[in-house]
């Protein structure tokens, strides 16, 4: 599904009224129909409707819904907020069909008339502005959305909620907070930023009937589903063999910090490695060993019980995930770069060897193999030098900028983990919970990772099949067995065979 900015939605719409005929309309009559449709999912026969229409297209979709709900019975009002003669192109096209089925609207004089027409009134469409709003809410917009908001009514929006921008970056004072939005064809980047995002409430995308040919362009960004997983996750060939199913390494761990490599090797296990080795200090070997039977293991030099070197490693495996426990100190830098130098496989970048990273960063790029850093936010804002509420603002601008700089893939973690390429593909996860924000599901998702790029498929693919396992592991854990407060990282590791078993074999 393609995540789009106002001017890849606008674009889109010129280009089907343009090239294809489509003229907008017509564009508008699906957009209506389509959210109408969605609408009598969340609505009754019983409930008592109020559609606030703005000046725009999206206030346009307001008259197709109203006159659409009407014709199929439900109990409807109309609210326009502009002047009469302030309703033109599209959107005075379908008043004027509106009314000629003769429906009737009220107009906004001041606020009394919304507290008028909402009185009584359990559920509002918000058709006020979508992917057009420009700053700050103007009169009476900046009245109405927060009388709206303190209404003790069912919101729907339609398109985006009123005052949110489509885009990223851009700073807003105020909006609808809608309960449901009913985002015509495609969702904006704003519904998978952390700020914007809570005002969509739940949301979902209808179709309209738009070409998808502007947004088949390399620069591709959209939401990574169950479809694409079961697309491009590899059946294991019936006569391959441990090998097949890649040979992979994990660096880290210190005496003082033993989970962390634990979960990242056993996830690694779980998710389908075939062989793997842990590399690390004398005495978390001896903890791994019983708890990952199924590994083998290489005894590092030590400083402290921190990891001093990777002498005595060969660079023989298909995959390597470092950094996770390793600790932070100033050796961690050198073997850091000994590994990027030396291995020949994918590395996988995460916790502390991301710290290590920042000095040899513009290296990476020498590198003929993939790099693959795996930050939080606040890593992630580390390796860039911005602040974390700075970075996440524009999330898809930053790691862009980034994974191009330094021809790397970036897996930025969080609500809306977001993943991307060296040539700018872009995919934001939707599965995952809360129960997610706990010590160590970030070495789990690490191993996931690690074993994905060593099965046959693309590293774009096999990133993103990673984390979807792992949040839908999480979101299929806290269904039944578990809660968001209980869920441990660990239940992630044996949870896996569940999302193998059932989730992807439906
Ligand atoms: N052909 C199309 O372009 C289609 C558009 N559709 C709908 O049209 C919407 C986009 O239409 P528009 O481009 O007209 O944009 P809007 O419907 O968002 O309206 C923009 C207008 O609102 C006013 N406005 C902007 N910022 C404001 C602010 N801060 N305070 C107060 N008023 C403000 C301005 O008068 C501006 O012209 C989409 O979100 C979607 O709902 C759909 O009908 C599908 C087809
Ligand atoms: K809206």
């Amino acid at each position: 599904m393609h995540i789009v900015t106002a001017k890849e939605m606008y674009d889109t719409d010129r280009y089907a009224m343009e090239e294809m005929g489509l003229q907008g309309h017509m564009l508008m009559e699906n957009a209506g129909r389509a959210v109408a449709t969605e609408i009598e999912k969340h609505v009754s026969l019983k409930d008592q409707i109020l559609i606030l229409v703005g000046k725009g297209n999206n206030g346009g979709d307001g008259f197709v819904i109203a006159r659409t709900l009407l014709q199929r019975g439900y109990s409807v009002e109309v609210l326009q907020i502009p002047n009469d003669e302030d309703i033109q192109g599209d959107a005075l096209t379908h008043r004027k069909i509106y009314e000629a089925f003769g429906y009737g609207y009220h107009t906004f004089e001041d606020l009394n008339s919304l507290i008028t027409f909402s009185s009584g009134k359990n559920v509002i469409i918000d058709a006020l502005l979508g992917i057009g709003v420009k700053g700050p809410l103007r009169s009476p917009y900046d009245e109405i959305v927060p009388y709206v908001n303190q209404l003790d009514a069912k919101v729907i929006s339609v398109d985006l909620p009123s005052g949110i921008p489509a885009d990223e970056g851009i700073s807003f004072e105020e909006a609808i907070q809608s309960n449901f939005t009913i985002v015509i064809q495609y969702p904006k980047v704003s519904a998978f930023l952390q700020h914007t995002a809570p005002f969509y409430g739940e949301w979902k995308a209808v179709d309209i009937g738009l070409p998808d040919h502007l947004l088949g362009k390399p620069e591709s960004c959209g939401v990574w589903t169950k479809e694409d997983v079961v697309a491009s996750l590899p059946e294991r060939e019936p006569f391959s063999h441990k090998g097949s199913h890649g040979k992979g390494l994990v660096i880290g761990g210190a005496l003082q910090m033993p989970g962390s490599v634990t979960m990242t090797s056993r996830a690694a296990l779980r998710a389908g490695a075939g062989l793997l080795t842990v590399a690390t200090v004398k005495d978390v070997i001896s903890i791994l060993a019983s708890s990952v039977t199924e590994a083998t293991f290489i005894a590092l030099e030590e400083q402290a019980g921190k990891i001093n070197s990777v002498d005595g490693i060969e660079f023989s495996y298909d995959g390597v995930a470092i950094g996770m426990g390793m600790g932070r100190h100033p050796e961690g830098e050198e073997l850091l770069r000994e590994v990027l130098k030396q291995a020949e496989s994918p590395v996988l970048i995460d916790a502390d060897g991301l710290y290590a990273l920042k000095a040899y960063l513009p290296h990476v790029t020498s590198r003929s193999s993939p790099t693959i850093l795996t930050p939080h936010p606040g890593e992630m804002a580390h390796l860039l030098g911005v602040e974390v509420p700075e970075l996440l603002e524009k999330p898809f601008q930053y790691s862009r900028q980034f994974a191009s700089r330094y021809g790397v893939y970036v897996v930025l973690k969080g609500a809306f983990t977001l993943v991307t390429t060296p040539k700018g593909n872009q995919w934001v996860h939707t599965t995952g919970n809360v129960g997610l924000a706990k010590g160590g599901s970030g070495d789990v998702l690490a191993g996931m990772l690690l074993a994905m790029t060593m099965q046959p498929q693309s590293i774009e693919e096999a990133l993103n099949n990673g984390v979807w396992l792992h949040g839908s592991t999480a979101d299929l854990l806290t269904e039944d067995t578990h809660s968001t407060y209980d869920l441990l990282a660990t239940d992630l590791i044996d949870g896996l065979s569940k999302t193998y078993r059932t989730h992807l074999s439906e």
